[in-house]
């Protein structure tokens, strides 16, 4: 998402809040929200005391009632207004986007190999197009043919364009994404409606948003003290008048609103979208608010290391043969057993042996077939018709194969196998039948600042484990060279599982970061999946999050932003219940004090009447909606420290703080009532 596009809470989105605020007030609406819609409740029966004062039969009071019928309606719209302004933004960041969802057109392969124009909505999955330079991808889809350059702005802000390629890693293309040289052939892979810029739009805008297994169960807490409270202010009746005092029925409603947790009631929601609207920020688009919970309370994370820690554009860069084998053969073998493998990897011993200068004619497929490569297997090949098998692949999968052949490991190939992975490349073996004939050194590099970004991790009290399929040499080099606390080395997809489960076994949240097909699986088991956006379209799927940027580290940003979403849901509702028991103490005394002139002694903040006590407190109640929505929406600040530290901090902070709040709130609108003689 562009940078100015996420721009700030402008006016627009705080006009557009303003409306909705109102569009709120359905009751059916408000129905969802159990405390402000006992507050709505409330409202329509001042609202007829309003019109017919004395329709309970009680004295009639009309300005009082009108007065507190205003204040409650103002309650309402500031709580409707906090949600509305934290949907604001993810709504004006969706229009942004159906805006690059224009109806695009796109050129279809028919199964005649004709091109028929079409339009974009009219794809679906399994279709061939073609995308030519300048020609916007039509929705997502895996090349099946051709390199090109992308320029992804649309989705990710990055102006930089991004080489993508068939086969690996970096194959799949977003819809809305441009082309700008070359051309490729597509292979769509989501329906009309179901495209990743699809379902960012439903997210932004929180369509599909659901309540978070931690807010409902806030939100039933919420509504038990609600019913506390109901209970409390219809047996105060009873009591009152036993001592000869009636209550009048609009201060019995402000009682019970002023008791009731509004505060945190009003702004719950609002600190959910919020919290999820921050994620996206960072480029992350996160498709459940439960994930970003989760992602605040991780304790262990696990990486993958091709295209993850290190750019994952693993390329030949040397051919070393074994003893005995000449450079020659072993390039050939090598290029021969690359033809058909249409990896990243297998193209670059191709277009290596090109670069020494093998000749283009050497390259004869007649009568071979190709062994394709696969997580599994970890390795690939080319078989031709005279009985020629040619491998190449990981090396203690290499060794099995051959030892299962009868062949045997020459010597002075361990150490050139170690000599590639000291220097952190994954070296793959090359055999002809059951001999072996050298091994290809593929380069990658770790990307830049990893280490600072786990020794954070660490404060944070999280363990970094890398999981790789890559050989233990290869995998100690680079988590050297990473910092990450541990490493699995030749793991296969489902050991990528089994690292995750035994984690979690031991009562651990554990998130995942990758980007290959072979991550997909273990991307679903995390309790948090995070998928680079370079990643394939399998990857995108199982994870619960894609970061845009393809930053792995940028598990950091949501495990911080999930960690200051239930900061700021403990602090807001640990304020709005100490602000509530305040409350009770400077409206209770004044109730009372007309009748028993011995509660004055209670009546510690001097409020001038009874009914500018109550005012004052309602007042209170509706005011501190709005000026905590600064603090719902941007969150507590959050600094890495131990979690019973924190708890302490925040308790005395906005427990003791909301105690005390309330009492000079109340004290500064009673004085300010009386100066205005309102009362
Ligand atoms: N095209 C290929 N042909 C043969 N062997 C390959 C090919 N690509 C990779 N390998 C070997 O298979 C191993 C496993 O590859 P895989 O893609 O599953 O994991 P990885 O990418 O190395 O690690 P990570 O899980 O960290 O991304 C590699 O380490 C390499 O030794
Ligand atoms: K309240
Ligand atoms: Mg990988």
């Amino acid at each position: 998402m562009s940078k100015e596009r996420i721009a700030n809470v402008n006016k627009n989105i705080v006009y557009e809040a303003g409306k909705d605020a109102f569009k709120k007030l359905n009751p059916k609406v408000m129905a969802r929200n159990p405390v402000m819609f006992v507050v709505e409740v409330g409202f329509f029966i001042t609202l007829i005391l309003s019109i017919y004062p004395g329709v309970f039969g009680e004295s009639a009071n009309r300005e009082y009632n009108i007065a507190v019928t205003i204040i409650l309606f103002a309650t309402i719209i500031f709580a409707n207004f906090a949600e509305a302004l934290a949907e604001g933004r993810g709504k004006a960041q969706a229009n942004s986007l159906k805006k690059t969802k224009q109806d695009t057109k796109a050129k279809l392969i028919q199964k005649d190999g004709s091109i028929k124009i079409v339009d974009s909505f009219q794809l679906r999955k399994g279709d061939i197009v073609l995308v030519e330079a300048n020609d916007l991808i039509p929705t997502d889809g895996e090349i099946i043919e051709g390199v090109a350059a992308i320029d992804e702005s649309a989705i990710t802000g990055e102006s930089a364009s991004v080489i993508k390629e068939s086969g690996g890693d970096f194959s799949s293309v977003t819809g809305g994404t441009k082309v700008i040289s070359d051309f490729i052939k597509i292979k769509v892979s989501a329906d009309p409606g179901e495209s990743f810029l699809d379902r960012m739009i439903h997210l932004v805008e929180g369509a599909k948003r659901q309540k978070t297994p931690n807010e409902i169960a806030l939100g039933t807490l919420l509504v038990s003290l609600t019913i506390i409270f109901l209970l409390v202010c219809t047996t105060l009746v009873p009591i009152a008048s036993y001592v000869d005092v009636t209550l009048p029925t609009a201060t019995m409603v402000a009682l019970l609103v002023c008791l009731i947790p509004t505060t945190i009631g009003g702004l719950l929601s609002a600190i959910g979208i919020a919290g999820m609207d921050r994620v996206t920020q960072f480029n992350v688009i996160a498709k459940s608010g439960k994930s970003v919970e989760a992602a605040g309370d991780i304790n262990t994370i696990i990486l993958d290391k091709t295209g993850t820690i290190t750019h994952g554009n693993r390329m030949a860069s040397d051919l070393i043969p074994a003893s005995g084998i000449s450079q020659e053969e072993l390039t050939q073998c090598a290029v021969y057993a690359s033809l058909y493998d249409d990896t990243p990897e297998g193209r670059s011993v191709v277009e290596f042996a090109r670069k020494i200068g093998v000749p283009e004619n050497a390259l004869n497929k007649a009568g071979s077939v190709g062994i394709e490569f696969s997580a599994e297997t970890r390795m690939s090949g080319t078989d031709f018709s005279d009985g020629k098998r040619l491998r190449k692949g990981a090396v203690d999968t290499i060794m099995k194969y051959i030892e299962h052949q009868g062949g045997r490991v020459p010597a002075g190939l361990k150490d050139a196998c170690d000599e590639v992975a000291k220097k952190g490349g994954t070296p793959l073996v090359v055999t002809e039948g059951n001999r072996i004939l050298g091994t290809i050194h593929l380069k990658d590099t770790v990307k830049p600042g990893m280490k600072e970004r786990f020794e954070e991790l660490r404060k944070m009290g999280i363990k970094s484990i890398m999981c790789t399929g890559d050989n233990p040499l290869t995998a100690a080099t680079i988590a050297k060279e990473a910092g990450v606390d541990d490493f699995i080395a030749e793991a296969k997809p489902e050991d990528k599982i089994s690292v995750i489960k035994r984690e979690q076994a031991e009562g651990k949240l554990v998130a995942m970061t990758g980007d290959g097909t072979n991550d997909a699986p273990a991307l679903a088991q995390a309790d948090v999946g995070l998928a680079m956006n370079t990643g394939t379209n399998a990857a995108k799927e199982a994870a619960n999050m894609v970061d845009l940027d393809s930053d792995p580290t940028k598990i950091i940003e949501v495990v911080s932003i999930g960690k200051q979403l239930l900061m700021t849901r403990g602090a807001l509702t640990t304020f709005s219940i100490a602000n509530d028991v305040a409350k009770y103490f400077a409206i209770i005394p004044a109730m009372f004090m007309l009748a028993i002139p011995q509660m004055k002694a209670l009546n510690i903040m001097g409020l001038a009447t009874p009914q500018s006590a109550i005012l004052s407190a309602l007042l209170f109640n509706a005011i501190i909606i709005p000026l905590l929505i600064p603090l719902a929406m941007k969150g507590v600040k959050y600094v890495p420290m131990s979690a019973s530290r924190l708890l302490k901090r925040n308790l005395a902070l906005y427990g003791v703080g909301g105690v005390f709040v309330p009492f000079i709130g109340i004290k500064v609108i009673d004085l300010l009532l009386v100066v205005l003689k309102v009362v």
